[in-house]
């Protein structure tokens, strides 16, 4: 496909910043790849890898390292922000002070911010000055950054308040090997992206106590049935949760040995501890953190989470993984689809 060739700056030089560089750099646009550890930018552009994030990954030579925020937004008018949740604030003053141009941020991070209880395109708009801040897209879907750096075929979807905003995102990023979609629904496309994290976490701890592949499924469908409640209260169309930012990324992230939610949960579940866990992965774990803003909103949406809420006490509250299950397994009898019913009625 051919295409304009446009000037990215890429936010954040992990493991999904460094996939996605490459994408764009793929495209044949200018890639500038930001990051705050002057040895791995060095790295990047010497050696053109980044064996930390991406090992074994020859990185495109039209990727250039920044280690300076103002070099690297000199003259930009697209970034691609992809820090850690956790990291956004942060970040998010730094661009201010170095921008250049009015920006259009495309934010590919999957979390909610615990106590403000903010999606991530809500705190950029609440930190970031309309002097500076154009448009916010996401970018959400089945996307492993080990598997797109090795170009195998990948899809995921983009959404915006402004779609315009989200087509030009679409059209930077789309190749033979990276099919990207529209989805008009930016409330279900976020929640979808930070909430299968907390699922897969839970999919591997039943993995790490060898409970096999009945839970897996059931954990991945009630996981669903309880995203699309919260989801459907906090205003996403409930059909996002059966594409590619819903039962997409679920899929993924439960069943793949890339994920590093999944790996985390698997850890917990042979009988780690969490903060030996989190040591160990050298990683963002989102899942953790969205697993408390994810309670701290069930109870403000008054929606019924109970392997967020279980998930909650194994990691916060000492839980032993085993009770954990077996009091899911034990809560009085429901009816499968009521409680979602009863959402979309309420909302209408
Ligand atoms: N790795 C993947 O396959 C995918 C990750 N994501 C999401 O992308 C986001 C980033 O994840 P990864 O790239 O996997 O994480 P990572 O742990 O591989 O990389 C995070 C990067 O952010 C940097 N960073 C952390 N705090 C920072 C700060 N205060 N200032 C500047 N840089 C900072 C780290 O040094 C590191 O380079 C997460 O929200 C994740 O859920 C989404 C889709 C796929
Ligand atoms: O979001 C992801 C894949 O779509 C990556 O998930 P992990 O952060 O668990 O690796």
């Amino acid at each position: 496909m051919v295409k304009a060739k446009e000037s990215i700056a890429v936010i954040g030089a992990g493991s999904w910043g460094t996939a996605l560089a490459m994408v764009l750099a793929d495209n044949q646009h200018e890639v500038r790849l930001w990051g705050h550890n002057p040895k791995q930018i060095e790295e990047i552009n010497q050696h053109h890898t980044n064996e930390k994030y991406l090992p074994g990954i020859e990185l495109p030579k039209g990727i250039k390292g920044y280690s300076s925020i103002k070099e690297a937004l000199f003259g930009i008018e697209m970034i691609i922000l992809a820090v850690p949740t956790k990291a956004y604030r942060e970040v998010l003053g730094q661009i201010e002070a170095a921008h250049d141009k009015p920006l259009t941020v495309v934010h590919v991070s999957k979390g909610i911010e615990p106590d403000s209880l903010l999606r991530i395109s809500e705190m950029i708009e609440e930190v970031s000055s309309p002097d500076w801040l154009k448009d916010i897209v996401v970018l959400s879907g089945p996307s492993h950054a080990e598997e797109v750096s090795l170009r195998h075929p990948t899809t995921v979807a983009v959404s915006s308040k402004n779609m315009k905003a989200a087509e030009k995102a679409q059209d930077l990023f789309i190749n033979n090997n990276f099919r990207v979609y529209t989805n008009p629904d930016l409330i279900g496309v976020e929640i979808g992206g930070a909430l299968k994290n907390i699922i897969a976490l839970a999919s591997g701890i039943t993995d790490g106590l060898g409970y096999g592949d009945n839970a897996k499924a059931a954990l991945m469908t009630r996981g669903l049935a309880e995203i699309s409640r919260l989801g459907v209260a906090m205003g996403a169309n409930p059909l996002t949760f059966s594409g590619l930012a819903g039962i997409g990324d679920l899929i993924v992230t439960c069943t793949s040995v890339h994920s590093r939610n999944w790996r985390a949960g698997n850890m917990l579940g042979k009988g780690k501890k969490l903060d030996e866990v989190l040591e160990s992965m050298g990683m963002v774990v989102e899942g953790v953190r969205t697993t408390k803003a994810a309670y701290q909103l069930a109870r403000k949406y008054e929606v019924n989470m109970p392997i967020t809420e279980a998930l909650y006490h194994v990691l916060f509250n000492g839980k032993e993984v085993k009770s954990a299950v077996d009091l899911l397994m034990n809560r009085s009898k429901t009816n499968e689809m009521e409680e979602l019913y009863n959402i979309l009625d309420n909302r209408q």
